[in-house]
């Protein structure tokens, strides 16, 4: 395509797949530091055209929103969301019909405000295995701890509150989560399968071995649970039938399953048909995009706040400030944590969880004097762009006062929203496509960072960064590749009750 933005040379048949390393955004932004920030590289056969400045992003993700309004599909992606994901799903009648009800059964302001007990009680929880580590003075693994928090939440929207007191269930929450992070993995690698079509059959890279293992081990889980839960609905039906209840009365105990379940067995709408596989490929999806980038987040969150003492003492005592040492902060309070909510702003312009968004074109069209074709792949890189020194003053410092109003007059970044309305930072994405999680996200987020900190000092047990930077040894701030990008090595940590008397939370016992 003679059309497009300029490009290194490639090799035969696969492109420039060589120049691209596990960590994807990393090998990108490197790209764009030769080739500027509007550059293509060819994939296989497939174009693959990278966006890394916002003036870009506005007009790739804003002014041409319909051309790159779906997302390239995969064959793991094809698999292990059985062809019917609300992530991956062109943009058509049925990913508006999928997108349509997760946001008004799960994910909007109404059925959020739902679950906030849930939310306190999870995150009640996870402290209090904090403050029965402190009373121990042992180690926590806090990046796992958080995967269980985020996904506890997670799995209690979607399948209502299972008990996992037994081994039997604790065991299968494990194996969940254990698929759940192998697919986010390989959902972020590209596979050169998918796009050199010679190759497709002779599996190079082991790609096909993997995703029929991650198939294999999420189809047996999740056919558990919908046959539990088929039984269960059959069970209901017929107390419904002896008692003659009317079938609307039922609706305190449906949750977001049953909600998914009672669609496919209705099936109003013959043109967009819900089967079984596809109430297993949504749920598949809502977890995967759900849990780790919630997690990854606070992960990144915390870790700044370790490498950087002065912040986290300011946002402490905010915290203190505004919600006092002798109760837990809540979610009533984060809207009146300024200092807080640009602390997690921060920790998105350096760590988006999502790096890169990536989109596919479905109608050919014009980018300045480029011409992009139908089936090119588009890559925003959200990570550059956050790093970029021609947006940000001093990027690569913890900086969280760029986003307060009073941080001088004029200031552009303290304009700055993360809704998907500034270019200049776009975690959630943007336009249609926009993350759908991006409220709960929202509501997670500050309220877990401030109760950590507010509640326990943490003390880093290894991953210190062997230079010395001055005042003292620094947290390492290694990236593993994936769709999302967690921390390389956990972030494993002693933690230390900080306040006597938190009510509610740590028991006296608990608290040195
Ligand atoms: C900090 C947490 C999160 C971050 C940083 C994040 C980020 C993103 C990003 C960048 C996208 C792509 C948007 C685009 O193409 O414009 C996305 C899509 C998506 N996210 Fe999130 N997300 C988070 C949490 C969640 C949660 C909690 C859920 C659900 C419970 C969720 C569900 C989804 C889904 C289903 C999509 C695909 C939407 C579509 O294509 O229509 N995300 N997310």
């Amino acid at each position: 395509h003679r059309g497009l933005p300029p490009s290194p040379v490639g090799m035969p048949i696969i492109g420039h797949f060589h120049l691209l390393g596990p960590l994807l955004h990393r090998s990108f932004r490197d790209l764009s530091l030769s080739w500027g920030p509007l550059f293509s590289i060819r994939l296989g056969s497939v174009p693959c055209i990278v966006a890394s400045s916002p003036d870009l992003a506005r007009e790739f993700l804003k002014t041409n929103e319909l051309s790159f309004a779906s997302r390239n599909d995969s064959i793991a992606v094809a698999r292990l969301t059985y062809g019917s994901s609300i992530a991956f799903s062109p943009y058509d009648a049925y990913w508006k019909f999928i997108r349509r009800l997760t946001m008004n059964d799960l994910l909007s302001s109404r059925p959020l405000s739902g679950f906030i007990s849930l939310r306190s009680r999870e995150l009640h929880r996870f402290l209090r295995v904090l403050g029965d580590k402190s009373s121990r003075r042992e180690a926590v693994n806090l990046s796992a701890d958080l995967r269980k928090l985020s996904y506890a939440i997670i799995s209690q929207m979607i399948l209502g509150d299972n008990d996992t007191s037994s081994s039997t269930s604790a065991g299968r929450v494990e194996e969940a989560r254990t698929v759940v992070r192998e697919v986010t993995k390989i959902f972020g690698e590209f596979n050169l399968s998918d796009f050199v079509w010679c190759l497709r059959r002779l599996d190079l890279q082991g790609f096909g071995k993997r995703i029929e293992e991650i198939f294999r081990r999420y189809d047996s889980l999740i056919e558990t649970v919908l046959r539990e839960r088929e039984e269960l609905r059959r069970q209901r039906k017929n107390k419904d039938k002896e008692k003659d209840t009317d079938k609307n009365k039922d609706k305190e105990y449906r949750d977001f399953l049953d909600i998914l379940l009672d669609h496919m067995e209705d099936q109003k709408d013959d043109n967009v048909p819900f089967t079984r596989l596809h109430v297993k490929g949504l749920i598949m999806d809502i977890f995967t995009a759900g849990t780790d980038t919630t997690a990854t987040s606070i992960e990144w969150t915390l870790s700044e706040l370790i490498n950087n003492r002065t912040v986290l003492e300011k946002a402490r005592e905010e915290i203190d400030r505004v919600v006092g040492r002798t109760r837990l902060v809540t979610e009533a309070d984060t809207p009146n944590l300024p200092y807080i909510q640009a602390v997690v702003k921060e920790a998105f312009r350096l760590h988006p969880a999502v790096p890169l968004v990536i989109r596919k074109c479905v109608r050919e069209c014009r980018v300045g004097e480029h011409e992009i074709p139908v089936g090119a792949m588009l890559v925003v890189n959200n990570w550059a762009i956050g790093r970029d020194p021609h947006y940000w003053e001093c990027p690569s410092d913890f900086r969280p006062e760029r986003f307060l109003q009073s941080h001088g007059e004029g200031s552009n970044s303290s304009k700055l929203d993360i809704r998907g309305q500034h270019f200049e930072l776009l975690p959630f994405g943007t336009g249609r496509r926009i993350c759908p999680g991006m409220n709960l996200a929202l509501q997670m987020l500050p309220l877990v960072v401030a109760a950590i900190i507010q509640c326990f000092d943490l003390k880093v047990v290894g991953s210190l960064d062997d230079e010395n930077h001055g005042d003292g040894h620094v947290l390492k701030m290694e990236e593993a590749p994936g769709l999302t990008v967690p921390r390389l090595h956990e972030l494993i940590c002693v933690p230390s009750a900080r306040l006597t008397s938190v009510t509610g939370i740590l028991a006296p016992e608990m608290i040195e």
